[in-house]
This record gives structure tokens, C-alpha cells and sequence, in this order.
């Protein structure tokens, strides 16, 4: 028996040894494992994250063949990015004109060095016009990379942009314009058709179309372009569930929706198609207005481009409304623009230092110099009631807060007024999920914007989006901050006229400019031919009219001419195209040309992309040979919306108790 023990202990002991080897080995390798992991995440991050800004530039073919400048040449060829040099300012940089050491003359675009969305634009503009040759394109010379710097140096175009040429007193005679209208067509049947893979500029728009000394027309920056093999492109908007939107009934006016758009009855709204759908006459809350729009910053003018005082506003708000006034008003804040509004009409477009003045919040509205131009209150109503992000009740799942404000601030949306209940909502909702998917993100953007902007800046850049929907969340009552839609690089916010093409990180992107961007485009990587094809529409309308797409005086008469295309639909109604054609052409134009580039116009902006002709059969239409389709009529009721309407039977009611 005692010669058993020594045994069974020696058993027992080898037994513990292989446990405890066998535990060692277990925690080692998960150890291993987990390091393993981690090491992949950080990789995956770290190349994720600095992709754009490392990714090296020379192993595309596109970049071998252009030149690569150094800064300094760049420096001396535009004797240090001087003011004198100063040519204009985008939403991504600005442009100095200068001269290279063998006494070319060319257009030096200094990129925003502290945005990620810039350097992802200029690899963009690099790859696809680096790539192009055509004499309806700008030619791209060349870059510079150097430390945070991006440069781009463009050929020079001595008549600049379209936009300065149309919106200045230099007005464009109407052979001029037609010649530009065909050779922004010709520049889009290069794009779509002649280059392999086809390119969508998706940012048709007269400061992207550039005049050359002959003002012959040649189109720029690429940066927001798509190549038609990425992979969004797979993409069938067709395939979405139309159900209420194509078939559906029309959102009013026998209008029919368009594709991608959401179910009249949804509370989902679709930016683009709000412009269009701003003429309704959708009752406005003034105090909601305010309140939503307050710290937007942005100065009134009246039609001679003077200051209208705050409460002047307020009580024309009031007027047009029973509610309670703007209480929340932000009077020095809008005074402050007005003073600004007033410094940069004074001296629109020559000279940087004048130009300076206007990149400040209100740069798009004064772009142009025009000191009449105060479409601010017209946009802010239908952006004021579109971004709101209490406006969407199915936004997500806890909305309950949002749901009361949303209650007491209503008939913002149409949408809302038309709710349906229990299952039809259900089943609705299923009909524009799709849709929803592709916007959704840029509501959250948006949302986003609503935040304190510091501590967003910082979150962000580590992670993105999850910490965007975290403070989505934690910010969303916050409503007395400020919605801008692009910063730019001192992060200061821009309203641009770029609206759409605020980014925010490198994950997403709100790309188009506001009205040229097509309503089937929700704001997401969708693009297809027809986006040009439809925001060339909106160009063509532009050129012939000499106005832009939202055009709004502070008199409440001019609304009804505030929605270039709605307005343009009317008159199209009552068959009396010419009226569109701009004033300042006297008779002095061709009424069948001018017929004709309406209609046309009026055939790109069908609602429906695959109604719109495409560009093939654009450019032979314009230079006469073939006939233009009949074009299926879209009426959209125009502007007047609460404040025409109101304002009339007011004056009515006025004139009947005098
Ligand atoms: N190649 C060029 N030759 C002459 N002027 C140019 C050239 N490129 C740009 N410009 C001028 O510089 C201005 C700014 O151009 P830029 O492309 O930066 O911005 P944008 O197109 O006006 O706005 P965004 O970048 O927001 O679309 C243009 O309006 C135009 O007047």
C-alpha cells in the first residue's frame, strides 16, 4: 500500500504540470491573439486615416505625365500668392494668376491646406483632369505637394468665369451666350461620351465653366467628378421601390415626384427637390423660421441692396404671420452681416482686399457684387424648414423630445401635414427606405453641424463616425447653434452657394452645388450622366435669364421670379417663354434660338432622369440637327409662397377696407 503513494503523486504532479503548460499556452496565444488584433485594427485605422494624405501621389500614371512645381517657383510666379495676383475664391481655395519662368500665363489655385476634403478633392481634380484633353476643358498644367500644401496650376483663362461674366455689368450678348451654351454641351458629350470610363463632372454651374479670350466656354474643377467605373455606380436608382413616388400622385399641380424621392405622405425630405418644392405654398411659421435659422448670420438687403433693419424684418414676418414675432431673433448678429453686405457690394469683385471681406459668412450671397441680390430669406424658409431635424419624426428611434417640438412647430413640411397611420405608414416607409438610406447620413451631417463645433472638430478626426452619431444624440435639442454647410480651412463657416458640397470627413460627402443639383441626387455618391445633364438645364436657364436659379427681392411681388425653374415652368404654362430671356438684351437676341434653349432646358430638368435627352442628342438639338422632343409638361406652382400669397390678399384686403 505505502509503495502506491510516491506513484499517484508522480501521476497527479505530471497531470498539474501538463494543466499548467497547457494553461500558459492557452493565455500566451490569446495574449498573441489579441495583439494580433489589435495590430490589425491599428493598421487598418492608421492607412485608413491617412490614406488621402499619404497616398502617394506619383504611382498614379495621370501624375507622371503632369508637371510636379515646386512651391517656390509657384511662390515667384505669382510674386508670393500676392494680392495683386488675386484672382478669386471657391469653396476650396483660391486662385492667384501667374507667371511661369517661360512667361506662360496661368491660373494657380492654392488649396485650403487644413481640410481633408480638400486634398480629397485634389486628388480628385488630378486624377480625372489630369487625365483629360479637350478643347472644351481646362487644361491642367500641373501640381505641388509641399509639406500640408496642395497646389493645382491650371492653363489661364483671361474671361474667368461665366458666373462673373453673366452677374456683372459687362452683360454677355446673346451670340456669346449661345456659343456657351454649346460649348458646355460639347463639354459634357466629351465627358459622357468620348472619355473611357465616362466622367460625371457633378458640378455643372457658371463659375465652374471658364472663359477663354474669345469667350469661347471651357469647363473646370473636377474635384467633385466621378468616374463611371466606381463602384457607386453599380448603383440602379431604378430598382428603388417607386411605389407612391413615380406612379404615385404628384406632390401637388400634377406634379409627379421625382425618382428617389420620398412618398408624399413621409415625413423624409429631399433637399434638392425642396427648392423646387419651396414654391409650394406650404404655410410657414415665421417664429419657427427664426428660431431654426437664428446664428445663420445672414444680412437682409432690399432691392436697392440697403439694409433692412431687423425689425423691419421681423415685422414683415409678422405681418405674413398671427404667430408671435421672432423672439429669439439674433439683431446684432444680423446687423453685423449687414455692415459686411454693404462693405462687400461697395466693391464686388476687383481687388483682394474687397474680396476678402466677403469670404466671410455671407460670400456667396455677394459673389457677384450684386447689391440687389437678397435671396437669404427666401432660402433660409425652405432650408430653415428642410434641415430642421425635428422636421422627421421616423428619423430614429428615440423621438420622443423631438416628437413635442415637432408637434408644436409643425406644417414646416408639407410631408408632415399628410401623415397616414398604423400600416400604410408601415408599408410607406418600407417604399422609401432605399431612398432614406442614401440621405439619411447627410442628415446626421447636418445634425452634426449643430454641435459645439470644437469639440466636434476634435472627435471627429478619431472617430468619425461613430462619434457622430454619439453626439447626434447627445446634441439634438441643441438648437440655438449654428448650421453651415461647408467650413472653410480657419473653420470658420461658409454659406456657399456649394451648399451641397460640404463635407465633413472623409467617410461622407454632400456634393453638388444647391439648385443645379438634380432631385434624384440625394446628396450621396450617386451620380450619373443625367445629374449633369440636369444641372446643365439649370445653366442653360441661367445663361439665357442672366439670373440665378434663386433670385428673391425683398418685395414680395419679385417672389413669383424667385425659382428660376418654377418660374420658367409657368411661363412655359402660359407659352410665353420669352419673357425668361434677361431684360438686358433688350430685342437685341434670337427669339427662335432662345425658344428653343428654353425648351431644351426645360427637357433637362424633367424630374425623371431617364426623360432627360441625353447629351448626344443635346449638342445636335442646339446645333439644329434634330428636333427637340415634345417635352412631358412639369408644372411646379412657383414661389408665392405664404409671402406672395399673403401679401396679396392682404393688399387686397387693404385696398378693399381704404
Ligand atoms: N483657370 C482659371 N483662369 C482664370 N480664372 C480662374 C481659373 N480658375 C478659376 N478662376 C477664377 O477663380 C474663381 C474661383 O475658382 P474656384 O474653382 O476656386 O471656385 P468656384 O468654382 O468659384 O467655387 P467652388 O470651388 O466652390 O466650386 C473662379 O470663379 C474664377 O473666376
Amino acid at each position: 500500500m505505502p509503495s502506491r503513494q510516491p506513484a499517484f503523486t508522480h501521476q497527479q504532479s505530471t497531470k498539474h504540470r501538463a494543466t499548467f503548460i497547457f494553461i500558459i499556452i492557452t493565455v500566451f496565444s490569446s495574449v498573441l491573439i489579441l495583439f494580433g488584433v489589435i495590430y490589425l485594427i491599428y493598421y487598418v485605422y492608421y492607412s485608413l486615416i491617412h490614406r488621402s494624405r499619404t497616398s502617394p501621389l506619383n504611382s498614379c500614371p495621370v501624375f507622371l505625365k503632369l508637371r510636379r512645381f515646386t512651391y517656390k517657383e509657384l511662390v515667384s510666379a505669382t510674386n508670393g500668392f500676392s494680392d495683386d495676383n488675386f484672382i478669386g475664391k471657391g469653396g476650396s481655395g483660391t486662385v492667384y494668376r501667374g507667371i511661369l519662368r517661360n512667361g506662360k500665363l496661368v491660373a494657380v489655385k492654392l488649396l485650403d491646406s487644413d481640410s481633408l476634403d480638400a486634398d480629397r478633392e485634389f486628388q480628385n481634380e488630378l486624377r480625372i483632369l489630369g487625365g483629360l484633353e479637350s478643347q472644351f476643358v481646362v487644361s491642367l498644367l500641373g501640381y505641388c505637394v509641399d509639406k500640408r500644401k496642395r497646389v493645382v496650376v491650371y492653363e489661364y483663362m483671361p474671361n474667368r468665369s461665366l458666373q462673373e461674366s453673366l452677374f456683372s455689368d459687362r452683360s454677355l450678348c446673346w451670340n456669346r451666350r449661345f456659343e456657351i451654351i454649346l460649348d458646355v454641351s460639347r463639354a459634357l458629350e466629351f465627358l459622357h461620351r468620348e472619355c473611357d470610363p465616362p466622367v460625371i463632372h457633378g458640378d455643372v454651374k457658371p463659375s465652374n465653366v471658364l472663359l477663354d479670350a474669345e469667350f469661347r466656354a471651357k469647363i473646370s474643377d473636377f474635384g467633385l467628378s466621378r468616374l463611371k467605373i466606381e463602384p457607386e455606380f453599380g448603383v440602379d436608382l431604378f430598382s428603388q421601390d417607386l411605389s407612391g413616388t413615380v406612379a404615385g400622385a404628384g406632390t401637388g399641380a400634377g406634379e409627379s415626384p421625382a425618382i428617389g424621392t420620398p412618398v408624399e405622405s413621409s415625413t423624409e425630405v429631399d433637399f434638392a427637390l425642396a427648392l423646387q418644392a419651396s414654391s409650394s405654398s406650404t404655410p410657414i411659421n415665421s417664429k419657427v423660421v427664426c428660431n431654426r435659422l437664428k446664428g445663420l448670420g445672414l444680412g437682409f438687403t432690399d432691392e436697392k441692396g440697403k439694409d433692412v433693419s431687423v425689425s423691419h424684418i421681423q415685422n414683415e414676418f409678422t405681418k405674413y404671420d398671427n404667430d408671435d414675432s421672432c423672439h429669439n431673433f439674433d439683431n446684432n448678429h444680423v446687423r453685423e452681416s449687414n455692415s459686411n453686405a454693404n462693405d462687400s457690394n461697395s466693391n464686388p469683385v476687383d481687388g483682394r482686399k474687397s474680396c476678402k471681406k466677403q469670404w466671410g459668412k455671407d460670400w456667396w450671397w455677394k459673389q457677384d457684387g450684386s447689391g440687389e441680390l437678397s435671396s437669404k430669406d427666401y432660402v433660409q424658409e425652405w432650408i430653415g424648414s428642410q434641415i430642421c431635424p425635428t422636421a422627421n419624426a421616423e428619423w430614429d428611434d428615440d423621438k420622443n423630445s423631438e416628437k413635442r417640438e415637432f408637434d408644436q412647430s409643425p406644417k414646416l413640411n408639407t410631408c408632415n401635414e399628410n401623415k397616414t397611420s398604423g400600416h400604410e405608414e408601415h408599408e410607406e416607409h418600407r417604399g422609401w427606405k432605399q431612398h432614406r438610406k442614401m440621405q439619411e447620413w447627410w442628415k446626421e451631417e447636418h445634425l452634426d453641424e449643430l454641435t459645439n463645433k470644437r469639440v466636434e472638430k476634435k472627435i471627429k478626426r478619431r472617430f468619425k463616425l461613430k462619434i457622430f452619431r454619439w453626439k447626434r444624440k447627445a446634441n439634438r435639442h441643441d438648437h440655438k447653434s449654428e448650421i453651415s454647410f461647408r467650413k472653410n480651412s480657419k473653420n470658420t463657416e461658409m454659406y456657399s452657394g456649394d451648399v451641397f458640397s460640404r463635407e465633413l470627413s472623409s467617410t461622407t460627402s454632400m456634393r453638388g452645388t444647391l439648385c443645379y443639383v438634380a432631385p434624384e441626387y440625394g446628396g450621396c455618391e450617386y451620380l450619373i450622366e443625367k445629374t449633369d445633364i440636369y444641372s446643365f438645364g439649370v445653366l442653360i436657364l441661367v445663361i439665357v435669364s442672366g439670373r440665378r436659379p434663386l433670385h428673391v427681392l425683398a418685395s414680395p411681388m419679385k417672389l413669383e421670379k424667385a425659382n428660376l425653374i418654377s418660374w420658367c415652368r409657368q411661363l412655359a404654362h402660359g407659352g410665353d417663354l420669352l419673357e425668361l430671356v434677361d431684360e438686358r438684351l433688350k430685342d437685341d437676341y434670337n427669339k427662335p434660338q432662345a425658344i428653343l434653349c428654353v425648351n431644351l432646358a426645360l427637357a433637362c430638368l424633367q424630374k425623371m432622369p431617364e426623360l432627360r435627352p441625353d447629351i448626344g442628342d443635346i449638342v445636335k438639338i442646339l446645333k439644329g440637327e434634330m428636333e427637340l422632343p415634345v417635352v412631358p409638361f412639369e408644372f411646379s406652382p412657383s414661389p408665392p409662397s405664404k409671402l406672395v400669397g399673403r401679401s396679396r390678399s392682404r393688399r387686397k384686403s387693404r385696398t378693399n377696407a381704404d
